[in-house]
């Protein structure tokens, strides 16, 4: 079966609309996320277009900055800065990736943790790795999770998952997110052995790796749930540009219990787990008054 994550992103959304109206009529303060992007990249200047109009849609303040390719990286961290002591910020996000020239590890650290909304912090990967309440956990990581448990229930206590991938935005924090639900999970990347076979054992499979289609059938075990959080243009043979995932979603499809589409998977979960995460800030600021 295919796992909905469109309409999950928008289930999710209707019912954040009504935590943000609770809240703000609670506390006579509205949420608010401010988003930095640097450069030109189309991909990512898309990708912020939807974060600030769902922002908004839900009922919280949306607040965009736009910086030239040549910004330098001490302009960003005293922008940082600047935001990090404001009170109205509940959110900030540096949209990724930045331009060659900009060390993303310094401009990461610089975000005031509680206001890292996106989770990349080491002080919020710490809390996750620690299973510390109040950590801000990474969007993609928590969209697969929550897809997962769409079609499995909520207890995932005991399954395998393995993950191929180990990235510090998805690999790592997913691992940890599914430990943290019982399951027995395998971390898996590029310089693995037997991949495939080890696959094969997957009763949850999250693809995160980045290569168009590297999960064929014969890497599925029958009825395993399959997230697929890759986002690979490829060019088709009539010289068309396609969204494909790290699954090859037709061979997999006929193997599995069920599989994330792309798009429509995992790719809408992340917006609404960012939205979800800026009223947790919000909720959390609350604390600090
Ligand atoms: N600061 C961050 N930078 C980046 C993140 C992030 O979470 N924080 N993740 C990605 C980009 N990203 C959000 O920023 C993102 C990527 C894809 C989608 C999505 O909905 N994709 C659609 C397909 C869209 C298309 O046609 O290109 C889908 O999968 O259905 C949402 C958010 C890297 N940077
Ligand atoms: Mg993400």
């Amino acid at each position: 079966m295919n796992i909905d994550g469109k309409l999950t992103a928008q289930t999710l959304r209707d019912k954040l609309a009504i935590e943000v109206a609770e809240f703000k009529s609670r506390y006579k303060i509205q949420p608010s996320l401010t988003v930095i992007i640097v450069g030109d990249d189309p991909a990512s200047h898309i990708y912020v277009k939807n974060k600030v109009k769902q922002t908004q849609e839900i009922g919280m303040i949306s607040n965009e900055i736009k910086l030239p390719i040549e910004t330098t990286e001490n302009h960003l961290l005293s922008l940082l800065e600047q935001l990090n002591n404001d009170d109205s910020v509940h959110g900030i996000l540096v949209q990724l990736p930045l331009p060659k020239h900009i060390d993303e590890s310094a401009i990461i650290s610089a975000i005031n943790p509680d206001k890292d909304v996106d989770g990349f912090h080491a002080m919020n990967s710490g809390r996750l790795f620690n299973g510390e309440p109040g950590a801000l956990v990474p969007c993609t990581p928590q969209g697969c999770v929550l897809l997962a448990k769409q079609h499995l229930g909520k207890d995932l206590s005991g399954l395998h998952a393995v993950v191929i991938g180990r990235s510090n935005i998805v690999g790592k924090p997913v691992a940890m997110l599914l430990l943290q639900e019982n399951c027995t999970v395998t971390i898996t990347h590029s310089k693995t052995k037997n991949l495939p076979e080890l696959c094969k054992q997957a009763d949850i499979l999250v693809a995160a790796v980045g290569i168009a289609k590297l999960v064929k059938a014969d890497w599925v075990k029958e009825g395993a749930t399959v997230i697929d959080v890759g986002i690979n243009r490829i060019t088709t043979n009539e010289g068309a540009t396609k969204l494909v995932g790290d699954v090859d979603y037709v061979e997999a499809f006929e193997k599995c219990g069920a599989i994330t589409p792309v798009p429509g998977g995992v790719g809408p979960m992340t917006i609404a787990c960012l939205l979800k995460n800026t009223l947790a800030a919000a909720k959390n600021s609350l604390q600090s008054r």
